[in-house]
């Protein structure tokens, strides 16, 4: 490989993050990258000011991309970093939830993840700010999975088991609450009863569920989708319309495609960013970001009718 072709690029590790902590990342990584025409440098989490460490981090290293070795809480913190800078995002899913991972059809195998960076496929792609203050680049939640995220951080049980068990005890008990959502400015403000309100401009669930099936993650808006109270002989109804891609189309489940929205709840409700549990919120203001980062990823068709 010529020289000149070689790309710095800094791996960001959580080495908490998931069931993967017994794999040796940096040695795997390091056999994989020359064969893709990539240089690695590490950067370590260690959960106490990683933001301004690894700002430090990117600055003395000058990478051409930067790539999140962890959850979506790993890649929420890199794509806070990196917008609006030329450099590019990857990510190697080692997370509890890899949400974003799944998004960009990025693969689990530490080898084929980095062939994705070394083969330099990338595409622009819109965030979401909210309460002006936290970037969302996955989901985001009030509600029902804000609340199991809660629990889950809690409870310290990690992986998918720790996320599957919180989930069946809140089944146990679903609540309801009731809010108003004014889109793009709009006067009119509209009611809802509801069990959760996702935030995307994605299509996902880090489990594959199928969300937001006719959002675009890069055309300047975003999606709420609104989920109803409904009948517990339903949840099988809503389980299969998850799967296959037709969530939109149930009575339960209302959609809005905006710019900026305002969220007004009855009673504080919990909110969730990209796997992160923020607290009890009684306003959500989200705006969408135009295009600020470039993240690598594979082309997947999403079908939705
Ligand atoms: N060395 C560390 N020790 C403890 N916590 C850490 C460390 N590095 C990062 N963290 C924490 O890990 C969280 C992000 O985890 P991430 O989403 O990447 O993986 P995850 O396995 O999906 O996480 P979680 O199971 O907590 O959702 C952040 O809350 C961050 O503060």
């Amino acid at each position: 490989m010529n020289s000149d072709k070689i790309r710095k690029v800094l791996f960001v590790i959580n080495p908490v993050s998931g069931s993967n902590q017994e794999i040796d990342l940096k040695s795997v990584i390091s056999e994989t990258c020359p064969r893709h025409g990539l240089r690695p440098q590490f950067f370590e989490t260690t959960g106490d000011h990683d933001q301004e460490k690894i700002k430090e981090a990117i600055a003395g290293a000058d990478p051409y991309a930067v790539v999140a070795v962890g959850g979506d809480g790993t890649v929420n913190l890199v794509a806070g970093l990196i917008i609006n800078s030329a450099i590019k995002l990857g990510i190697i899913p080692t997370g509890s939830a890899n949400g974003m991972a799944f998004e960009l059809n990025i693969p689990g195998r530490i080898d084929e993840s980095v062939a994705i960076i070394g083969a330099d496929v990338s595409k622009r792609i819109d965030l979401l700010r909210i309460n002006k203050k936290h970037l969302a680049i996955h989901l985001s939640d009030l509600g029902m999975n804000a609340r199991i995220i809660k629990r889950f951080d809690q409870e310290k049980i990690r992986g998918l088991y720790g996320y599957a068990r919180q989930f069946f005890k809140e089944l146990k008990s679903p609540s309801h609450f009731r809010c108003t959502i004014a889109c793009d400015g709009q006067k009119r403000r509209h009611k809802y009863k509801v069990v959760m309100i996702a935030m995307l401009n994605t299509h996902f669930f880090g489990t594959g569920a199928v969300v937001n099936p006719t959002g675009k993650i890069n055309d300047g808006r975003f999606e709420i989708v609104v989920i109803k109270p409904y009948p517990w002989y339903y949840i099988f109804h809503m389980m299969v319309a998850f799967f296959t891609g037709h969530i939109h189309r149930l009575r339960h489940v209302r959609t809005l495609s905006c710019q900026q929205a305002i969220i007004e709840m009855v009673s504080p409700q919990d909110l969730q960013v990209d796997g992160e549990p923020i607290g009890l919120v009684n306003r959500v203001k989200l705006e969408v970001l135009p295009l600020p980062l470039t993240s690598y990823t594979i082309a997947r068709k999403i079908t939705s009718s």
